[in-house]
């Protein structure tokens, strides 16, 4: 089965100010998630707010796409994933991560777990440290150069990791071919790693080994 980008002739200014907009909203949603988890307020305050946000979801139905937001780019190399689980501008439940790469295979990301990313008591999900990894050793993997999917991703829990700031840091160990070896980790910024992760991701066979001479290239794609 082949993944399909979609070629969508929006120019890349009206791209970037609906970005900003939709990250607005975005933002305004999560916050809305946390307060949601921690509410203490009486049962009938919650009822009422629930018909208010059931008739908000109304106005964002008025239009819709028919499916998911896929990976869409323009003629002048822009590409946006708005949906992505986890660096989608419109996707509130992305945890709020922005990825620096450099130029050598290496990329670092700091952001704050709030409460909807729990797992053990006040301890971050297993699975979304998991899912960060995933997501920035993908990045690294491709540079955006190139298509890559995660083959298999090998995680030791070292410690639990408390809800607050976190960093991850990944960078590629090794390649040949079309597989590509990268070692990541995560925890409280400035101490020992909590998770230490290696995957292995592969260019699948039927992607071009580098893709940068593309039509399109990077916003954060996944
Ligand atoms: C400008 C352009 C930029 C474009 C790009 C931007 C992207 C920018 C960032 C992306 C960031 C994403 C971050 C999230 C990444 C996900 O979440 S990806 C989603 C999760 N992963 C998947 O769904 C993958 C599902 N699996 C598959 O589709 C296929 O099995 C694969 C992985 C593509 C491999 O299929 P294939 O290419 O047909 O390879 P195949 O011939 O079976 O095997 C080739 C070799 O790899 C080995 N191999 C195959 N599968 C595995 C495996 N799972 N584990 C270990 N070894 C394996 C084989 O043993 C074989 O080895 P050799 O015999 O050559 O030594």
């Amino acid at each position: 089965m082949t993944i399909a980008f979609i070629h969508e002739e929006i120019p890349t200014e009206q791209v970037e100010q609906r970005e900003k907009v939709l990250s607005s909203l975005t933002d305004a949603v999560r916050d809305l998630v946390d307060a949601t988890i921690r509410s203490t307020v009486a049962d009938d305050e919650l009822d009422a707010v629930r018909a208010e946000v059931e008739a908000l979801a109304a106005r964002l139905r008025a239009a819709q796409l028919p499916g998911p937001a896929g990976v869409r780019y323009n003629s002048e190399g822009r590409s946006w994933n708005w949906g992505n689980a986890v660096v989608g501008r419109g996707n509130a439940v992305a945890p709020p991560v922005d990825i620096t790469h450099d130029e050598f295979g290496s990329a670092y990301a700091e952001l704050t777990l709030g409460a909807a990313y729990e797992g053990p008591p006040g301890m971050v999900h297993g699975g979304v440290s998991a899912l960060l990894l995933d997501q920035i050793m993908g990045e690294t993997a491709s540079g955006f150069k190139r298509l890559t999917m995660t083959g298999t991703l090998t995680l030791r829990y070292r410690r639990p990791l408390p809800l607050g700031p976190v960093r991850l840091e990944a960078q590629i160990d090794r390649e040949s071919g079309r597989k590509i070896t990268v070692e990541a980790r995560i925890g409280v910024p400035g101490e020992d790693a909590a998770v230490e992760a290696t995957g292995l991701f592969l260019i699948p066979s039927w992607a071009p080994l580098d893709e940068s001479a593309a039509s399109w290239s990077r916003s954060a794609e996944g």
